[in-house]
């Protein structure tokens, strides 16, 4: 099958809600409608921004949609400052990222932890976006295939074939966030093309063909289009330039093949 290419804005710790429905109705309303056929856009606010956006697209039919950042790997309970599975499905998420190399950096999150989220959000209907990536010296080292294919595996590990052909994976190396050093498209699209190898070896060809594979780590209008030319990679996980109306809109196009609106 041939895989629709996914754009998805991740705005980190930025916007607050006001500002939020101000950048989705720019990227709404500039993108022209033939675009989304071609492409999937998603946005992923912080938390407190997801129900402004919820309102704005199910109101106005918006053709974007939206998830999370993160999501607790628990149900319910006494776990101060967290945010469920089911809440981010009730507020009508589509995705939810998992396993950001921030999160895995400064909430100590392992790659166990990272798998019962995973679990999570597939349990409430949620897309992950498990993401994984080296750090600087592991790549110095040679060991990027092994350690990216390894979180990778540890990720999805308990999950039925069927929930992982509809897992997207964001590869994204740790050097190559908001350093404007993007990986050149043959990095990218050897370590995409191992993760999907990884995913053919324990869930068979078939699935692995179907699953998404986005790149991120500095990707701009100016580097998208090669990027998505490359075989195995899907689209993109977008950082800093999604936080930009026209930036993001561009780039949006660039991934549908242009042209320009
Ligand atoms: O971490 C990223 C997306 O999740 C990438 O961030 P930048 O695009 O700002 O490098």
């Amino acid at each position: 099958m041939t895989r629709k290419p996914l754009i998805a804005g991740n705005w980190k710790m930025n916007l607050n809600h006001l500002e939020a429905i101000a950048l989705v109705q720019k990227i709404a309303f500039s993108l022209p409608e033939k675009y989304f056929a071609k492409v999937d856009v998603a946005v992923l606010p912080p938390f407190t921004d997801i129900r402004s956006v919820q309102t704005l697209v199910d109101g106005d039919k918006l053709l974007l949609t939206y998830g999370a950042q993160d999501l607790s790997p628990h149900e319910s309970g006494a776990y101060t400052g967290d945010v469920s599975g089911a809440m981010l499905a009730k507020l009508g998420c589509t995705y939810v990222v998992v396993g950001h190399s921030e999160r895995r950096e400064y909430h100590a999150e392992s790659d166990e932890v990272v798998n019962k989220k995973v679990k999570a959000a597939v349990k409430h209907g949620l897309t992950p976006i498990l993401c994984v990536g080296e750090q600087l010296e592991v790549r110095e080292a040679g060991g990027h295939i092994e350690h990216t294919t390894a979180a990778l595996i540890a990720g999805l590990k308990g999950l039925k074939t069927e929930q992982v052909r509809e897992t997207v994976v964001a590869y994204e190396p740790v050097w190559a966030i908001g350093t404007g050093r993007v990986a050149t498209p043959s990095d990218a699209e050897e370590v995409c093309a191992a993760l999907r190898s990884a995913l053919e070896e324990k869930y068979g060809a078939e699935v692995a063909q179907d699953v998404r594979v986005l790149y991120g780590g500095s990707v701009k209008s100016g580097n998208i289009a090669d990027l998505v030319k490359c075989e195995n990679v899907d689209g993109a996980l977008v950082g800093g330039a999604s936080l930009d109306g026209e930036e993001f809109t561009k780039l949006c196009a660039l991934a549908a093949g242009g042209p320009l609106p």
